[in-house]
């Protein structure tokens, strides 16, 4: 029974990684990922420079999931391109993934400018969803801008490219996104991101529990997994085949990554769960889940993606 999985043309020995943001923001937590038993990693999304990020504390773990309005903070991307090349040289034919994120498509256009320099041979995320920036819009609830991004993206980068996306609530949004993203040799789209300004309050202290944005922030875990399987299955059944999906959001089992695949995914993310277990959690979802395909006679992803079933 294999959860292997291809991406891209690139070979995954395992389906599962972290969420960007998650274990991933320095060469110590990449290190750990990339000895579990998850596929493969990405980075926190780097900028141009680096940043420190909001006020502590902005990440708080809730019972159902987490509540995050961390800022960006990260180690700037010229930090990043010289981790994964190191990675790259330990483990050739292993494919990494690096996040980005820039302030301008100007911004954008130097960082896929830089990467393209670079050494890195891997997979560029372009996170089009951070919630957090106080002043700064969701991109990915701005259609024009986003359909202007990804123009002057591909204008730039012939190399293997994904969006993260938002979730989006809307069937109509769905087709208008799936318009856009149809238009680009996008190697795939990532959904979701964490659902943005949230609020979690502390009923004791009668308080938010986070300081940034007077407690407002993105929500991951348990609370949306309906969500993120909506926004997988709605663009599976919109987008080209050639735009692969990464599915993130809501994990905490194998029977929630088999939810992911059913619906479309050829990859899933970890975030909040692998922030309360810590790496050793890919072990358990893989084998929960070859336990799931074994009790249904499945032995290859391929066998069940995408097969959900619609009620006639
Ligand atoms: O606050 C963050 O750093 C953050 N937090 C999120 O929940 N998603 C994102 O894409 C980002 I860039």
């Amino acid at each position: 029974i294999s959860t292997a999985t291809k991406l891209a043309n690139r070979s995954f020995s395992n389906c599962m990684m972290n969420a960007a943001g998650v274990w991933c923001m320095d060469e110590a937590e990449l290190t750990a990922i990339d000895d579990s038993a998850a596929g493969t990693f990405v980075t926190k999304s780097g900028t141009l420079v680096s940043r420190p990020g909001n006020p502590e504390p902005r990440y708080y773990e809730t019972a159902l999931g987490s509540i995050n309005s961390m800022g960006l903070p990260n180690h700037g991307i010229d930090y990043y391109l010289d981790v994964v090349a190191a990675f790259q040289k330990k483990n050739p034919g292993k494919t990494y993934f690096l996040s980005c994120t820039g302030f301008s498509i100007e911004q954008d256009q130097t960082l896929l400018r830089k990467i393209k320099d670079s050494e890195f041979n891997g997979i560029v995320e372009l996170n089009l969803s951070c919630p957090n920036v106080p002043g700064k819009p969701q991109i990915g609830y701005d259609f024009e801008t986003v359909d202007q991004i990804l123009a002057a993206v591909f204008a730039e980068y012939d190399g293997p490219l994904g969006v993260k996306l938002p979730p989006y609530f809307d069937l109509v949004h769905f087709d208008q996104m799936a318009v856009i993203l149809n238009k680009y040799p996008l190697a795939y789209i990532n959904s979701i991101n964490s659902i943005g300004n949230g609020l979690y309050i502390d009923d004791e202290k009668e308080e938010v529990v986070i300081k940034p944005k007077n407690g407002f922030g993105g929500i991951g875990g348990e609370y949306v997994k309906p969500t993120a399987l909506a926004n997988v299955h709605a663009f599976y059944q919109r987008l080209k085949p050639e735009i692969q999906i990464i599915g993130t959001g809501g994990i905490t089992s194998g029977r929630d990554v088999f939810e992911h695949i059913l619906c479309g995914a050829s990859m899933v993310q970890v975030g909040t769960e692998l922030a309360k277990e810590g790496p050793q959690v890919f072990e358990r979802l893989t084998k929960e889940l070859q336990d799931i395909m074994a009790a249904k006679g499945y032995t290859t992803l391929a066998d069940f993606r995408g097969k959900l079933r619609h009620q006639d």
